[in-house]
């Protein structure tokens, strides 16, 4: 098999004195869709946060296309084309939604271009020049996925991304994950949606007290479903 495209090895990370990740192993092949599935305050934002350069003191070893990612600043690490979408969205209230779709910078040729953005999200397209405040949770969440696609980055970290939504949008973010696997996209995903997670990835990875405890296929979490909620909780 080729080399995965995003390996971390024993990754270990802090918020001020308080230790969050143990010691991580984790990889992803290019073309997957892995979830990370775990109880609450197991890590996993804080493990997505640390592939992105977010926290302040991590160590160990995160590889991605042959790079080493430890040590590097978030900008930095969003220039390899790793692009990261926050639980809270981080969709400004003063700007409108054109005005948010073009604040990342582009760091890669491939991304979208707007004119395609909007095709993909005609919501979006609509209310171009309405402030973030004024869209509903879902199109919040659609405008910061769709924010991440213009820049052409190819590694997609998604935390939680149905957290709060009605079913019929939840199903809609279902459809564009599947739409961005079938263009090849690599896409980490934090789920606390099981049912969810379980129809769209390649591989679900659970996290237990700051580290990647369990991996399984996706037939294999089908096969043993509700063995594998309980213990996570769910
Ligand atoms: N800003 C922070 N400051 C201090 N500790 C934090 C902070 N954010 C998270 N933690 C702690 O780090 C650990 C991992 O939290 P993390 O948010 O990564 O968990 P999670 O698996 O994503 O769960 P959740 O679904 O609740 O977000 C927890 O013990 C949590 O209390």
């Amino acid at each position: 098999m080729a080399e995965p495209l995003l390996t971390l090895r024993g990754v270990k990370a802090w918020y001020g004195p308080s230790q969050a990740l143990h010691g991580a192993d984790f990889e992803v092949h290019e073309g997957e869709v892995v979830t990370l599935l775990g109880r609450n305050g197991a890590g996993k934002s804080t493990l997505l946060k640390t592939i992105m350069g977010m926290m302040g003191r991590r160590e160990g070893s995160i590889r991605f296309k042959g790079d080493e990612l430890i040590g590097l600043a978030p900008h930095h690490i969003g220039r390899l084309g790793v692009a990261f979408c926050p639980d809270d969205r981080g969709i400004y209230a003063s700007l409108t939604v054109r005005e948010n779709l073009r604040l990342p910078p582009v760091v890669a040729e491939g991304g979208m271009s707007e004119a395609e953005l909007f095709a993909l999200f005609p919501n979006l397209a609509e209310r171009a020049k309405s402030a973030g405040t004024h869209l509903s949770g879902g199109e919040q969440q659609m405008l910061a996925i769709a924010r991440i696609l213009r820049t052409g980055a190819r590694l997609l970290l998604l935390d939680e991304p149905t957290e709060g939504l009605a079913p019929v949008i939840v199903d809609r973010i279902g459809e564009l994950i599947r739409q961005l696997k079938g263009r090849g996209y690599t896409i980490v995903l934090v789920e606390q949606n099981v049912h969810f997670a379980a129809e769209l990835a390649d591989r679900h990875c659970l996290m237990a007290s700051g580290r990647i405890t369990d991996t399984f296929d996706a037939a294999t979490l089908m096969r043993n479903f509700d063995a594998i909620t309980s213990r996570i909780g769910v």
